[in-house]
């Protein structure tokens, strides 16, 4: 068994490194797996994302949202890549309890998405599942070069747009925990309807280098672990930079709350990026934060200027 009590010695990322290196052969050209989209040749971003009952919603909650999240976190792969969303394909398990209402539900949601996002529902598959799950495949198109994981270089430094944070809280909320918000749905909204940073990113990409994107869905320090992985680089953090929940203060150290919530929580669809660039702090309408330094070879995470012992935070959400 390992940590998560499953079977698998490789665990998620194990096993799609494994299946990246036995049968991740590049063929016709483009770049396959490693990054939050394949890029094809003509400048395509093609990604994958699947909602699945128990997983990612419980059939309890309201449809409306996991519809529309189901796109949204397809398009925040798009993004991080710096391009454009432009069509999907929507792949329905549906078990024979699901009901037609909750289905429609998730298709409003989904409808709605697909306004917001410009994007073109343009087929897909329905089939039969004991587990309710929806798989959508979306392809873009890059505004420029497609921004990579891998393109981090020391002195660079590290931003995030937005907020982290209220998704988590989102979540806890949904799931009845015990959290103590004054108003819960304005989590539980962040949670099913992430907003898109295309505007942001557009104007990042014409006016600034962008060296390497991510978008934040496993959580904030998983997230930022690819880029240094995938850029063969160290970073150096300060925690209490990051950006939480507007008007939630305490916490005086990260392992307390708000702070699990904005460094583990993940599902906040922010994009956290590294450019040599002094940047302004906010663009669209949106805030950026720069939150530290792409180093050479080392992980320092500090708190209030002093070291601060990674081991004693979560990392954020594996599947297995
Ligand atoms: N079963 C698989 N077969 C082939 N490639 C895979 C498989 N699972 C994941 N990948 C690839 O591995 C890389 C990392 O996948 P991962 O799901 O962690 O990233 P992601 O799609 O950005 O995640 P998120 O959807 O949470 O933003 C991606 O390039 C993805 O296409
Ligand atoms: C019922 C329920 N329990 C837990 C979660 C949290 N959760 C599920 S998957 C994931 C990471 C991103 O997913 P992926 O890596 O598949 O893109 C997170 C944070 C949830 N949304 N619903
Ligand atoms: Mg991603």
């Amino acid at each position: 068994m390992n940590q998560k009590g499953s079977h698998s010695v490789y665990g998620e990322f194990g096993w799609i490194q494994r299946i990246r290196t036995l049968l991740g052969v590049p063929r016709h050209g483009g770049i396959g797996i490693g990054d939050d989209a394949a890029v094809l040749p003509g400048g395509w971003l093609w990604t994958t994302d699947a909602l699945v009952e128990g997983v990612h919603f419980l059939s309890s909650w309201p449809m409306e949202g996991v519809g529309y999240k189901s796109l949204a976190c397809n398009v925040s792969d798009i993004v991080a890549m710096g391009g454009k969303p432009l069509y999907v394909l929507l792949t329905s398990g549906l078990s024979s309890d699901f009901g037609d209402e909750k289905y429609e539900g998730f298709l409003m949601g989904l409808d709605k998405a697909l306004r917001d996002f410009d994007v073109a529902l343009m087929g897909g598959d329905t089939v039969r599942s004991e587990t309710v799950f929806f798989s959508l495949t979306v392809i873009g198109q890059a505004f420029s070069t497609p921004v990579l994981r891998s393109g981090a270089r020391p002195g660079d430094i590290i931003y995030v747009t937005g907020v982290l944070g209220e998704s988590a809280l989102g979540l806890d909320i949904l799931l009845g925990k015990n959290v103590a918000l004054s108003q819960p749905e304005k989590y539980v909204n962040r949670h099913f309807y992430p907003p898109s940073r295309i505007a942001v990113m557009k104007k990042l990409l014409e006016k600034y280098t962008i060296s390497a994107a991510i978008d934040c869905s496993d959580g904030f320090l998983a997230d930022i672990d690819h880029i240094a992985e995938e850029s063969g680089v160290g970073y150096e953090i300060e925690l209490s930079r990051l950006p939480g929940p507007i008007g939630l203060s305490g916490g005086k150290t990260p392992t307390e709350f708000p702070w699990t919530y904005i460094l583990s929580g993940g599902e906040d669809y922010e994009i956290i990026f590294t450019s040599p660039e002094v940047l302004p702090s906010s663009l669209a309408d949106i805030p950026i934060t720069s939150i530290g330094y792409i180093t050479p070879y080392e992980k320092k995470l500090l708190w209030r200027g002093e070291v601060f012992e990674a081991d004693l935070l979560p990392r954020g959400y594996t599947h297995f």
